[in-house]
């Protein structure tokens, strides 16, 4: 029997940290996977990997957590990171959901490691998290 294709989870919603990343980095973050977005290799990860256009119902029989790039943004939005590194985590899932299921050296994986490659310099920038006060100079 075939199994039926499982839905791409929603973002944890369920269970939001209580101290999420603060505004400037949420800030930061966000412009980050913006301009991912706006890559030539970004087309196939800014939306979950559809499996009835692409015709892969066994997608979700082996790649337990679905990952994509408008995701990441929503979970931003919702606030549901508290430090940056789970953002790259998040992202790292995605890169290694296509290796798994596209093989490391496919077309779709080298496009998906441009995309990363570039996700991790916008993010060495990241501003630190306690910002120094506002200095006033007299
Ligand atoms: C990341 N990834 C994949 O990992 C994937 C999974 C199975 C088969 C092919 C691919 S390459 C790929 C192509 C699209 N393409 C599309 O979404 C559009 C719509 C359906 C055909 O092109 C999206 C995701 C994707």
């Amino acid at each position: 029997t075939v199994p039926a294709p499982k839905p791409p989870p929603e973002p944890d919603m369920n269970n939001l940290p209580e101290h999420p990343m603060p505004p400037h980095q949420k800030k930061h973050a966000l412009n980050s996977i913006k301009a991912v977005k706006r890559l030539k290799d970004a087309g196939p990860f800014l939306h979950p990997v559809d499996t009835v256009k692409l015709n892969i119902p066994f997608y979700y029989n082996y790649i337990k957590r679905p990952m994509d790039l408008s995701t990441i943004e929503k979970k931003l939005n919702v606030n549901a990171y508290e430090i940056p590194e789970q953002v790259l985590s998040d992202f790292k899932v995605m890169v290694n959901n296509c290796h798994l299921f596209n093989g490391k050296d496919s077309a779709i994986s080298h496009m998906v490691n441009n995309i990363e490659a570039s996700f991790e310099k916008h993010m060495l920038n990241m501003p630190p998290k306690d910002l120094p006060a506002p200095t006033t100079h007299k």
